[in-house]
C-alpha cells in the first residue's frame, strides 16, 4: 500500500487537531511536527509515538520525499519560509483544507476496497457450482451466474431483466421477495428450462428494508433419484439382515444336549457360564461328540440369541473359495465375480460365527482370520473398502491345534486368540452314564421322525450299548438306533438287533480285512462306513464324500447304485 509521507508545522490547537485526523487515517504516514516551542501539546503527543519532533522549520523541510506538508501556524512569515525552502515535490496544505484532503484519501480507499471486494465476489459467484440468480425488489432479474446456465440451459442475456414473477412465479426467489423471509430447500421446476431444482433463497435487506432476493440452488433430478434409490436399496438391506437374522438362527438350544454323567454336567457348567460372556470359544473333541451342538446352544443363549448364527465348514470349502466364502467379494473382483458378495463374516454381524474343523484353515486365511478377530474389520475380496464387524466368534475342531502350533499348521497367534475361553467336549467312552438317557433320548427323536412306537432297549441290549466304546461317539449311537428302529417290528430293541450294527465303525476303521473280497462289495463296505461316521445330513455327506476322496455328486450316484445293500 502507497502511504502518503506528511508533515505538520504548527503544534499548537490547530496542529493538535490535524495531528489526530491524519493518525485515524491508514494511508497516512507522519514523518515530522515542527514548532518553535518544544512544550506544544502536540510536540509530546508525536514525540510518544517516535515521529521526529523539531523547533527548526528548516530541519522539517529537509525531508526530501515529503509529500505533503500541513501548515497550522497562520504565520505568513512561516508560510513564506515554506515556500522558500521545501522540496519541489512537496505540496502544502493549509490546516482548513486539512479534513477535505483526509476525507479525498478516505473516499479513495473506500473505492478501492469496493473493487477489491467486487473482484472476490465475482470470482467466487463464477466458480460455485451453485446457480445464482439474483432480482431487484420488482422483481427485476439482476444477476445470474455462469452456473446458472450450465444447470438450467438458459442464457444470461435471456435472464437478465426478465420478471422473476412472470418467469418463475412459483419459485423460491418469488417467494422471499413477497415474504421478505428466507425460503429453504424448496423443490421446483425453472421456470423456462424445466429442469428439477432445489433452493433456498433469502431477501437481500439493507436498513432493514428490502432491495431484492437472491437464490441458490441445484439440480435435484440426479441426486434426489439416487437417495430415492439408496432409501429403497436400504429398506431391502434391513429387510434382508432381518430375514438372515431368522434364516440363520441357531437351531438348538441346551435343552437339546442331554447327559447327566459329571463330565457332562461340567461341560454344561462350562458352556452355560460362556453363553453369558462374549468371548471367542473354542469346541474341542472327538468328531461326533456334539461340538456344532455346544455352538448352536452358546449362541442361543447368549445376547445375540435374535441376531445370525452363521456356520463356515472350513474342511468343506475348497481352498479357491475360501477367502471369498469368508470375507465376501466385490463385483469383478475375479472371473464369475458377476455381482457384489456378502461374506459368512459380514452375514454373521451382530450375531455368531461359527468357524467348524478350524484345524482345516490354511495359514494364508489364517492370518486374515487373526485380523477380524482382533480388530472386527476386513476387507471384500477385490475390495479396497474396510468394513467394520461386531461378531462372537467360536470355533470347533476335532485336531490337536496344539500339536499343529508345534509343528508350524497352525499360527500360535490365532491359537490363543481363539483359546480364550476352551471347551472341552468329552468322547462318549469317558461318560457311560450318558449312554442310558441317550439311548431313551433318541429313541423318542426316531420314534417321531419314523413313525415307530419303539418304548426302549433290552436290558441285554443296554449292557451292549454302556459296554461298547462309540469310536464315532454320540453320532454312531444315533446311526445304530435309527437303523435298528427302521426295520425293527417289536416294541423293544434287542442285543441281537443292535449287535448287527454296532461296531461296524470299529471294524473298518481298524482296517481288519482279512479277506480278499470283490471291489464293489469293498466299496459298499466303505460308504458305508463313511456314512456311520458322518452322518445322513448333507453336512455329513459332504464330509463322507471328502473322506472317501471323491466328489459330493459321485457320492450320491453311488448311494443310490447300493442303496438297496446299505439299508
Ligand atoms: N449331548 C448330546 N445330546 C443329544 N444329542 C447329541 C449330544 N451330543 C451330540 N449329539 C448329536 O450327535 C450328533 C453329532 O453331533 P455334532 O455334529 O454336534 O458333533 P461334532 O462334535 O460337531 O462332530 P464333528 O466334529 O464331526 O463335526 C448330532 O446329531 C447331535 O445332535
Amino acid at each position: 500500500m502507497q502511504l502518503f509521507r506528511v508533515g505538520l508545522v504548527g503544534a499548537g490547537k490547530g496542529g493538535s487537531a490535524i495531528f489526530k485526523m491524519l493518525k485515524e487515517v491508514r494511508k497516512v504516514k507522519i514523518v515530522g511536527v515542527c514548532d518553535t516551542n518544544p512544550n506544544a501539546p502536540t510536540i509530546a503527543m508525536a514525540k510518544k509515538e517516535g515521529i521526529f519532533v523539531t523547533t527548526d522549520l528548516k530541519k522539517l523541510l529537509a525531508w526530501e520525499n515529503m509529500d505533503v506538508l500541513f501548515e497550522a501556524t497562520n504565520n505568513s512569515e512561516v508560510q513564506q519560509q515554506i515556500d522558500q525552502l521545501k522540496a519541489p515535490g512537496t505540496a502544502v496544505i493549509e490546516a482548513q483544507a486539512a479534513k477535505l484532503f483526509v476525507s479525498l484519501l478516505e473516499e479513495k480507499e473506500e473505492l478501492l476496497e469496493f473493487k477489491r471486494l467486487k473482484g472476490e465476489l465475482e470470482t467466487i459467484l463464477n466458480s460455485v457450482q451453485e446457480a445464482i440468480e439474483v432480482a431487484d425488489n420488482t422483481g427485476i432479474i439482476k444477476y445470474v451466474n455462469p452456473a446458472f446456465t450450465r444447470v438450467t440451459g438458459v442464457l444470461e442475456t435471456q435472464r437478465i431483466n426478465k420478471n422473476i414473477f412472470k418467469v418463475s412465479p412459483h419459485g423460491a426467489l418469488a417467494q422471499s421477495l413477497v415474504s421478505q423471509k428466507p425460503v429453504h430447500g424448496h423443490r421446483t421446476k425453472v421456470g423456462g428450462s424445466g429442469v428439477e431444482v432445489i433452493s433456498n433463497s433469502a431477501p437481500i435487506l439493507v436498513d432493514g428494508k428490502i432491495e431484492g432476493a437472491v437464490v441458490v440452488f441445484q439440480p435435484i433430478t440426479d441426486i434426489i433419484k439416487l437417495m430415492e434409490e439408496l432409501q429403497k436399496s436400504n429398506t431391502i438391506i434391513e429387510n434382508l439382515y432381518a430375514r438372515i437374522g431368522q434364516i440363520t438362527g441357531s437351531k438348538y438350544n441346551f435343552d437339546d444336549l442331554i447327559g447327566r454323567s459329571k463330565t457332562f454336567k461340567a461341560t454344561m457348567e462350562m458352556a452355560k457360564k460362556s453363553a453369558r460372556s462374549d468371548s471367542t470359544v473354542l469346541i474341542t473333541g472327538e468328531s461326533g461328540t456334539g461340538k456344532e451342538l455346544y455352538a448352536h446352544a452358546v449362541h442361543q443363549a447368549s445376547q445375540r440369541r435374535d441376531k445370525p448364527f452363521i456356520k463356515v465348514n472350513c474342511a468343506a470349502i475348497p481352498e479357491s473359495l475360501l477367502e471369498s466364502e469368508f470375507f465376501g467379494h466385490e463385483k469383478g473382483a475375479f472371473t464369475g465375480a458377476v455381482r457384489t458378495k456378502l461374506g459368512k463374516v459380514e452375514l454373521a454381524n451382530g450375531g455368531t460365527l461359527f468357524l467348524d474343523e478350524i484345524g482345516d484353515m490354511n495359514l494364508f486365511l489364517q492370518a486374515k482370520l487373526l485380523r477380524v478377530i482382533q480388530d472386527r474389520e476386513f476387507e471384500r475380496v477385490g475390495g479396497t473398502q474396510t468394513i467394520k464387524v461386531n461378531v462372537r466368534f467360536i470355533a470347533a475342531t476335532n485336531r490337536k491345534l496344539k500339536s499343529m502350533v508345534r509343528k508350524g499348521t497352525f499360527r500360535e497367534d490365532l491359537y490363543y486368540r481363539l483359546n480364550v475361553v476352551e471347551l472341552s467336549v468329552p468322547p462318549l467312552r469317558e461318560r457311560k452314564d450318558d449312554i442310558p438317557v441317550l439311548t431313551e433320548y433318541l429313541i423318542i427323536k426316531f420314534n417321531r421322525k419314523l413313525g415307530k412306537k419303539v418304548k426302549g432297549v433290552s436290558p441285554e441290549a443296554l449292557q451292549l450299548l454302556v459296554s461298547y466304546d462309540w469310536p464315532g461317539n454320540v453320532r454312531e449311537l444315533e446311526n445304530v438306533l435309527e437303523r435298528a428302529m427302521v426295520v425293527v417290528e417289536e416294541n423293544v430293541l434287542t442285543h441281537h438287533q443292535l449287535s448287527q450294527y454296532i461296531g461296524q465303525f470299529d471294524s473298518l476303521s481298524s482296517n481288519k480285512f482279512a479277506e480278499v473280497m470283490p471291489l464293489d462289495k469293498m466299496e459298499q463296505i466303505m460308504l458305508r462306513a463313511a456314512m456311520a461316521r458322518y452322518g445322513e445330513t448333507l453336512e455329513g455327506k459332504k464330509k463322507a464324500a471328502q473322506a472317501l476322496n471323491i466328489s459330493l455328486a459321485t457320492l450320491y450316484n453311488k448311494l443310490k447304485k447300493y442303496r438297496a445293500n446299505l439299508g
